[in-house]
């Protein structure tokens, strides 16, 4: 194995104690303690890893921290309702709605995290952020990207020029992603199911960022040599002897793309940590932008 291995854990640290130090700057100015609502609806299990995450990272930095659990057979109107509540709640300055949604409000995902007022939507889901980040302005960005590109940024990969490759064109992952890396003057690529020839495609990247959702899927032959794989994927595989909860692996072969690639990300360990990070950023960046608007 020759490549650099680019660990979140560190990184995310950093960054926690930043946003920790900002919480208490506007706990001093304002006397308000910066606050998070996540929703989540049923009980999905890669769910419950995320939210216990959060929570215990709005723990650590100590933040106001609200999780409403939600049956499956709750209505739309029931959800937006919630929604509603927290959007006039003074003490929640961001709100997540845990996705995927299960069943038929899946098909309404966008109604429904696009009820979120833009200025409390920490996940950077509603349109207003969607077009504040494609037009290059100051928004709240999605955390998942945005924990990528610190990663880029700290490990002092150079984007500048870079040739980017994405795979993966989700609104959760891949196009803020693509956005971000457009932002930093990379030469952005953006793959998904109809692209033809990916591996072609894929080893002409100097930066390769998958996000599939399918295990061992970056292969290394895909992989150009020296260059930076960062693994987005987070896939549960079957319970085994040494696994009995499932093996987390990302959707990159890692043993293998550690042979050719220059740096590259572990899962777990990698981004993902970074993702927590940054939604605790986001969420003091609400706070900090709704307590001055107050105050004027
Ligand atoms: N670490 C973190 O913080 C987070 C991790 N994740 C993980 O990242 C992964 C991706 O998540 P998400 O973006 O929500 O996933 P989605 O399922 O929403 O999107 C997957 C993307 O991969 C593309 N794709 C699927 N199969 C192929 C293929 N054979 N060839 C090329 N492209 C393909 C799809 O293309 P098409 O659009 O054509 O269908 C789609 O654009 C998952 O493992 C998820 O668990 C997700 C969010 C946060
Ligand atoms: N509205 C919404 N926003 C999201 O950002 C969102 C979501 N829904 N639904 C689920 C996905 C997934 N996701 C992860 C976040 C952190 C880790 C994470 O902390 N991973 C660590 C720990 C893993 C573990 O504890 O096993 C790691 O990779 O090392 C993983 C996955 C956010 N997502
Ligand atoms: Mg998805």
């Amino acid at each position: 194995m020759s490549a650099r291995i680019l660990s979140g854990k560190e990184f995310a640290a950093k960054f926690k104690e930043d946003a920790a130090k900002r919480a208490r700057a506007l706990e001093e100015k304002y006397g308000v303690t910066p606050g998070l609502a996540v929703i989540i609806v049923g009980e999905d299990p890669a769910s419950q890893v995320y939210v216990r995450n959060k929570d215990r990272a709005c723990q650590e930095l100590a933040l106001y921290s609200e999780v409403i659990r939600l049956p499956e057979t709750v209505t739309e109107q029931e959800l937006t309702a919630r929604i509603d509540e927290l959007n006039y709640d003074k003490r929640i300055h961001g709100i997540l709605v845990q996705l995927p949604l299960p069943g038929a409000l899946a098909r309404r995902e966008k109604e429904i995290t696009g009820r979120i007022l833009p200025e409390k939507d920490v996940d950077g889901f509603h349109p207003v952020n969607v077009g504040r980040l494609v037009m290059g302005e100051p928004g709240l960005v999605p955390c998942t990207p945005a924990g990528c590109l610190k990663m880029l940024e700290l490990a002092g990969i150079a984007m500048d020029g870079a040739r980017a490759v994405v795979v993966g064109r989700s609104n959760i992952v891949g196009k803020p992603m693509a956005s971000l890396l457009l932002r930093e003057n990379a030469t952005v690529t953006v793959c998904h199911s109809h692209t033809k020839d990916l591996a072609a495609v894929t080893r002409e990247a100097d930066i390769l960022v998958a996000a599939v959702g399918r295990p061992g899927f970056i292969r290394a032959d895909m992989v150009k040599p020296g260059a930076t794989v960062i693994d987005v994927g987070i896939n549960r595989l079957p319970p085994d002897a040494d696994h009995p909860r499932g093996k987390l692996v990302g959707d990159v072969d890692f043993a293998g793309a550690a042979e050719v690639a220059g740096a590259i990300t572990p899962v777990p360990g990698g981004v993902g940590l970074l993702t927590v990070a940054m939604l605790m950023e986001n969420v003091v960046t609400a706070a900090a932008c709704q307590l001055a608007a107050q105050k004027d």
